[in-house]
């Protein structure tokens, strides 16, 4: 069999033709576009890089970037006083704080002090909540990219054995959530689980968040699975030339490509879905602040069509 990529890259570029269609829609009704604010604490050199590309990709949708790079010195005092002022500007619809933060600072306390109707990135407890009771969440980007790139090969999810590797409060756990939504039929495994290669063999939908380099080998992989492998890692590459460096994912990606129906690669598989599901988080978010009762067009109709019980109504 050969297996299929799962291309992150080209998929999360038309969601954002998609989104940019809706921001139009959006200024023509309310005379303004949706506003997303970024907030990076720090010079670390990935975050920095992430957040260049989040302000970068919101101005290419249309709409308004509010970037904001504290020195890694900030209190958290200062940053929940930002949090606050941004909380309070009409012209804001999204928050984002990158993470991690400095030691010095309360990540929990942090979150916890953004807008729950703001939080694009749906780490607020609140939304969190919500998702677990299906209410109208927003929800987790990575989490929803995910679902977007397994449902883009498998359609409906209803009956499939997933196994989710990993249970973190951003990917794991609402992950699981998201699937069993799906009507999937969901393990959670992590490092108490005994035979977490046998658990991973029993997976039609493998999604694997542990961020420990190349853990799942190609023998844990059913043959004819699907996997989605959110991890992205940066080892040393010194075949490739002094100091070089390569991303590879959590899964052995050579080994995993003989066994599996379809991958996603590192890069490229669902890195790029992560802003791209910001972006349509803060579409959803600008719709629901604007009291406008639309809801943004595309509203991930592949992502949850199939839910039994989805958290924010579709479009008919
Ligand atoms: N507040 C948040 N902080 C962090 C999040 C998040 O969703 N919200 N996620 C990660 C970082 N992240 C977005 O912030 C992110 C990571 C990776 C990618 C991506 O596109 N990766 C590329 C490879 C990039 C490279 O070459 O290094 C890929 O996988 O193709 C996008 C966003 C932690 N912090």
């Amino acid at each position: 069999m050969t297996a299929q990529m799962i291309d992150g890259v080209k998929i999360s570029t038309g969601l954002l033709g998609d989104i940019a269609r809706d921001v139009d829609a959006f200024i023509a009704l309310f005379g303004r576009p949706p506003g997303l604010a970024v907030v990076l604490v720090g010079d670390d050199p990935a975050s920095s890089v992430y957040v260049r590309s989040k302000a970068q990709k919101t101005l290419d949708v249309g709409m308004r970037s509010f970037e904001h790079r504290l020195p890694a010195t900030t209190s958290e005092s200062a940053l929940l006083s930002l949090i606050s002022e941004l909380n309070r500007m009409e012209e804001v619809d999204g928050i984002l704080v990158q993470l991690p933060l400095p030691a010095q600072i309360d990540e929990r306390r942090v979150l916890m002090a953004i807008d729950p109707e703001k939080d694009v990135d749906g780490f607020h407890p609140m939304n969190a909540g919500l998702l677990a009771t299906g209410g109208e969440a927003l929800m987790p980007c990575t989490p929803l990219g995910c679902m977007i790139l397994a449902r883009s090969v498998l359609g409906d999810l209803t009956g499939l054995e997933a196994v989710v590797v990993g249970r973190s409060n951003i990917v794991g756990k609402p992950m699981a959530q998201l699937l069993s939504m799906a009507n999937a039929t969901v393990t959670i495994a992590h490092s108490g689980t005994q035979n977490i290669a046998g658990t991973c063999r029993r997976a039609d939908l493998l999604i694997v968040a542990v961020g420990h380099p190349e853990m799942v080998r190609g023998n844990w992989i059913k043959p004819g699975a699907v996997v989605i492998d959110v991890g992205i890692n940066r080892l040393a590459a010194p075949e490739l030339g002094p100091g070089k460096t390569r991303l590879v994912g959590d899964v052995t990606f050579q080994e995993a490509i003989k066994v599996v129906r379809a991958i996603t690669p590192v890069p490229g598989g669902v890195g790029p879905m992560t802003i791209t599901c910001l972006l349509q988080n803060t579409m959803l978010a600008a719709h629901r602040r604007s009291a406008s009762g639309k809801q943004p067009e595309i509203c991930f109709r592949q992502t949850l069509s199939h839910s039994h019980d989805a958290p924010f109504s579709l479009p008919s």
